[in-house]
């Protein structure tokens, strides 16, 4: 009674069928969304739905998310099969959690990976000697040539993991890595083929049983798999060289300490720092890396964009030094494109979903417990009011009498408890490296190919359709 509005259930399959004829003709979710919203909500604020057996209420105003992101009611996070398979079956890790355990395990992560730099000036270190490896890299490519024709997809991915991976692992690792390359091409095509609400065998949890390979299960299981390797082969790592009397360097030393000190306690254990890893993993690279992935796509193609953030790199930083965080207040055009890349991304990829954790209200309809409640950051994002032309890139929308300025309904990282932990590092480093590689070279259309496409790549996480740049050597006056 009183459930947010929405197309009419069916048994078993709830508004799945509707939904799905509305995807096949708008080719995205969130553009689904958007014509059933425009179908069945008068006053736009929600969406409800319900798909197999979850119930999903999409929320579509700022006003509605202000409402939903401050109410401590709908401050779980999703339980079930999809969400619990990631990490063996049981709830773990800081992303997908809620509770005592997040709580807890949310806070340590935080304290101590300040204290190898994250939030902080070492963390602009780690960024910068990044972008440092980046142009190395490019330089290595063109192989004394003015220019050469580089694939941009997945191009920054290792840069941003590094960053990360210095304060989890403390270890970087080098792109042409076969580790790096395997785990990139998994991590893309899983994050194509489920969506941020789930997929097939999470609506359909018998599916994962009677067909697990069409539901996608067989899939999910392996590509996880894979990952939890990679990430117990370097707990492994740290275990045999741990030194209880040396000073510890990174996260994982700090964890497995309290480990060997205390034990599995509370909500300490060896698998909740694998979650750990793995959440970060997966959060902290895909979303920098993909929010890149636009920001090029789009500089390419827009070649007076690119041409207006490499005069202000000229005129602030030179060319005798790199780019540093400090620059940042004398460059408000190159922050405007960080912000605009971050709108291109979330414009198309739902928030985190959260979870009534008790029967509740939100803009005046009923909101059962357990369920689903996610924000729909496209509607905010490339609403033509809030943002005129949304889908031009344009980062004067964020610049006022010269300066930067951050519209109240710009909130692409989450609001309140749950809100993103890792901005400051994500901003940082769409900064870094996007500066830096502007003022050494430019990227044009790659000779022959069309531009790159304005279509995009679907899933949890959306991503600019692969394309190529011509990247070449820039001469600075
Ligand atoms: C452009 C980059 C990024 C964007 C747009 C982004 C966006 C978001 C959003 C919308 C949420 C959900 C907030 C909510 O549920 O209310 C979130 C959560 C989260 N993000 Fe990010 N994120 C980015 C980068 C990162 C990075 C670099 C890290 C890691 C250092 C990270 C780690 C997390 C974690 C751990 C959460 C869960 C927070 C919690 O539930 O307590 N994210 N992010």
């Amino acid at each position: 009674k009183n459930y947010p509005p929405g197309p009419k259930w069916l048994p078993i399959v709830g508004s799945a069928l509707e939904i799905n004829k509305i995807r096949k003709k708008t080719k995205y979710l969130y553009k689904s969304y958007k014509e059933l919203s425009k179908l069945y909500s008068k006053d736009g604020h929600l969406l409800g739905l319900k798909v197999g057996k979850d119930r999903i209420v999409m929320v579509n105003t700022v006003e509605a998310n202000k409402e939903m992101l401050y109410n401590e009611d709908i401050d779980g996070r999703p339980k079930g099969i999809f969400y619990q398979t990631r990490t063996w079956g049981e709830r773990k890790g800081v992303l997908l959690t809620d509770g005592e355990l997040w709580k807890e395990q949310r806070r340590f992560l935080i304290k101590h990976l300040k204290e190898f730099g994250f939030g902080r000036k070492g963390m602009s270190e780690i960024s910068s000697s990044e972008a440092g490896h980046m142009v190395d890299d490019v330089l290595e490519i063109l192989n004394n040539n003015e220019s050469a024709v580089v694939p941009m997809h997945n191009f920054f991915a290792t840069y941003i993991l590094n960053t990360l991976w210095t304060m989890m692992a403390g270890i970087r690792y080098k792109p042409s890595d076969p580790r790096m390359v395997l785990l990139q091409t998994i991590l893309f095509e899983l994050f194509s083929a489920i969506d941020m609400v789930g997929c097939l065998f999470s609506h359909f949890p018998f599916l994962s049983i009677l067909a697990p390979k069409t539901s996608g299960y067989t899939e999910f299981v392996r590509i996880h798999q894979r990952i939890w390797q990679f990430l117990r082969d370097e707990i492994a790592a740290h275990k045999s060289r741990f030194d209880p009397n040396k000073e510890d360097k990174d996260f994982m030393d700090v964890y497995l300490r309290v480990l060997r000190e205390h034990g599995e306690v509370n909500t300490y254990s060896e698998g909740q720092l694998v979650a750990t890893c793995l959440d970060m993993f997966m959060a902290g690279t895909e979303t920098t890396n993909k929010s890149m992935s636009f920001c090029f796509s789009y500089l390419v193609r827009e070649q007076g964009v690119q041409k207006k953030a490499q005069e202000e790199i000229d005129r602030v930083v030179g060319k005798d030094r790199m780019p540093c965080l400090d620059d940042r207040p004398n460059m408000p055009y190159n922050e405007a494109v960080v912000h605009e890349c971050i709108r291109h991304f979330m414009g198309r990829t739902f928030g985190v979903p959260h979870r009534a954790l008790r029967d509740t209200t939100l803009v005046g309809y009923n909101i059962p417990k357990d369920t689903m409640v996610v924000s729909n950051f496209p509607n905010i994002l490339m609403d033509e009011e809030l943002f005129p032309e949304p889908y031009s890139f344009n980062p004067d929308r964020f610049i006022v009498n010269g300066k930067l300025c951050l519209p109240d309904y710009f909130f692409p990282f989450g609001l309140s408890k749950h809100r993103c932990m890792g901005d400051v590092l994500a901003k940082c480093n769409i900064f870094m490296l996007t500066t830096t590689l502007l003022q050494k070279f430019s990227l044009l259309p790659a000779p022959g190919e069309p531009l790159p496409s304005l279509e995009h790549v679907d899933g949890a996480t959306a991503s600019a359709a692969p394309f190529n740049a011509l990247v070449v050597c820039r001469t600075i006056k």
